[in-house]
């Protein structure tokens, strides 16, 4: 079984039931293994659950700041377009995105260009595991805000 569930024996009731690794949570039912890869691009603000980043010691931005770099009201890029515009407007949006994740990125990710690999049902903060599952294959996620900050993210073809 892939992810993090794996299947164990009910002493009580002598049958199989599930527990989650990353969550803790067990349930009886078997969970579906259905697993999406997906990229992101983090613009964090000052509420972010961890307001620091390997791009900013002390994040003071506020979330309003955050949200309106993300879709490219406030720009601190030389670009007039914000993010989010300049990827749609892209002649290859992903690698683009990819770009911009890598040099703007607040997550850890930013690393390998947002990549954050295979995930299943979860794993996630709920708000980005919805949003993620719900995108189609070669589509963009618009601004997603869980505890981490504001996301944009990206299901690769
Ligand atoms: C979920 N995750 N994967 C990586 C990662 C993946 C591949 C390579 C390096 C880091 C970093 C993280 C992570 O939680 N990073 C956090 C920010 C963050 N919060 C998230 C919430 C949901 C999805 C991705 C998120 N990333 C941080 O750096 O403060």
């Amino acid at each position: 079984m892939s992810g993090p569930w794996e299947q164990r024996m009910s002493a009580s009731r002598g049958v199989p039931y599930y527990f989650n690794r990353e969550t803790g949570e067990s349930r009886w039912e078997k969970p579906t293994t259905e697993m999406v890869r997906a990229f992101h691009l983090l613009v964090k603000h000052c509420g972010s659950r961890k307001p620091s980043s390997w791009r900013q010691d002390k994040i003071t931005r506020t979330l309003e700041e955050a949200l309106s770099i993300l879709q490219g009201i406030i720009t601190t890029r030389p670009l007039i377009l914000g993010y989010e515009q300049d990827i749609k407007s892209s002649a290859d949006p992903f690698a683009r995105f990819k770009e911009l994740a890598s040099e703007y990125s607040d997550c850890s990710s930013a690393k390998q260009g947002g990549d954050l690999g295979e995930f299943g049902r979860g794993q996630m903060q709920k708000a980005f595991e919805e949003a993620a599952f719900a995108l189609q294959l070669g589509e963009m996620s618009g601004p997603v805000t869980t505890d981490s900050g504001v996301h944009l993210i990206y299901r690769p073809k």
